[in-house]
């Protein structure tokens, strides 16, 4: 492997680090050299996974700084909130690199950080380093970084539908409301009562009400690309679905603008980007034209009538919302094409 990494997974027990491992076992330039568990090291991923067996063979590793410096390059830490504020540092001082796919190092504010997720934040030191990993907007900074926040799985949809029009003007930022929805594997593996079968099964709820933990994420990144503060409204919904993210979006549009004209311009905004397609002549994406795949899908409809636009973005939460998006950001460290490993359709139906 002279041009490639070792790649370790901290979390590895759960939905992230599983999809981690499916697509990183894929990966011309990866060698899964590590995969760690804090409850079950010892036994093999398989016992865990069985839809692993026969496939990766490891055997799951205590969780040891040490023992990750010597066999790994880089470490994905797929692991709840809290743990990666701790552990980070130590894993950079060990000279590894590491991406986080927690909310831990995302929020540049430990203020903000301790008021949403409830948890100490990091060190400063720690959030000021990060590099906040929005792939198709941010990606120039991301190069050559050793510390990777990867965006949650909303603000990834909701940013990647919302950011071009409001970088260019056509959006009134204060008018924007956001309603989302995601399937329930967006909530981990761990079992509770919110996510049991007969809670979610036929059934729609809406949660978190202008409580949710991504709302400053979303902020964060909508305020830098407007060059001012920005305030929205955010509701997210549980859908009885397994994977899958819908960000639906209003804004009052300034200025005359047509379904062509955003059309045009999300096309230019992410020209050249693979992962993000622009859906045409106001067709509308589905969660399912994305399961399994790296793609965000964008569509629009404006409305003459409320001065209004739609727009609405999918992706797959466990894919480009968390592990797909995760490696597409170990490939812009390393200067390797973005799209390395990750260029597979998406399941259908
Ligand atoms: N699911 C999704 O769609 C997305 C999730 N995320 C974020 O990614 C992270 C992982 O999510 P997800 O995989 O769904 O969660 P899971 O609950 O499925 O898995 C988390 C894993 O973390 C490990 N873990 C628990 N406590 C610790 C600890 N103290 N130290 C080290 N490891 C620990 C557990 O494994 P073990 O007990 O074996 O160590 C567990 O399997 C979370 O922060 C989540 O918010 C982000 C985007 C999307
Ligand atoms: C369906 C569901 O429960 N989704 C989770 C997403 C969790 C997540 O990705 O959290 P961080 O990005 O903050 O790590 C939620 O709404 O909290």
């Amino acid at each position: 492997m002279s041009h490639g990494v070792r790649a370790a997974i901290i979390g590895a027990t759960g939905y992230g680090g599983a999809e981690l491992i499916r697509l990183l076992q894929a990966h011309p330039l990866v060698q899964i050299t590590s995969v760690i568990s804090t409850s079950n090291a010892g036994a093999p991923l398989a016992e865990h996974f069985p839809h692993l067996q026969e496939i990766v063979l490891d055997v799951l590793d205590v969780l040891d700084v040490d023992l990750i410096a010597g066999k790994a390059d880089v470490v994905f830490l797929a692991t709840p909130a809290g743990v990666s504020a701790e552990l980070s540092p130590k894993l950079l001082a060990a000279g590894l690199k590491v991406i986080d796919i927690s909310g831990d190092l995302r929020l540049k504010s430990s203020a903000d950080y301790e008021k949403w997720y409830k948890k100490p934040a990091a060190s400063e030191e720690a959030l000021a380093r990060s590099i906040y990993g929005l792939s198709e907007v941010f990606g120039d900074e991301v190069k050559g970084s050793d510390l990777i926040a990867n965006p949650g799985c909303y603000p990834t949809a909701t940013l990647l539908g919302l950011i071009p029009a409001v970088a260019a003007g056509w959006i009134d930022p204060s008018t924007i409301i956001i309603d989302a929805k995601s399937g329930v594997s967006g909530s981990g593996r761990g079992v509770s009562l919110g996510v049991h079968y007969s809670e979610v099964n036929e059934n729609l709820t809406a949660y978190k009400v202008n409580k949710h933990q991504h709302i400053p994420e979303i902020e964060q990144a909508l305020s830098r690309v407007a060059g001012k503060p920005v305030i929205t409204t955010f509701t997210t919904h549980l859908v009885p679905m397994t994977r899958g993210i819908m960000a639906t979006m209003y804004a009052s549009v300034n200025g005359e603008r047509t379904l062509e004209d955003f059309t045009e311009l999300y096309s230019q905004y992410y020209e050249g980007r693979k992962f993000v397609r622009i859906r045409k002549n106001g067709k509308l994406p589905s969660t399912k034209e994305v399961f399994g795949s790296n793609y965000c899908d964008i569509g629009f409809a404006v409305d003459e009538r409320t001065g209004r636009v739609t727009i609405v973005s999918v992706i797959d939460n466990v894919v480009k919302g968390a592990a797909g998006q995760a490696i597409q950001n170990l490939n812009m460290m390393q200067g390797w094409d973005e799209t390395t490993g990750l260029l597979f359709a998406p399941v259908y139906p």
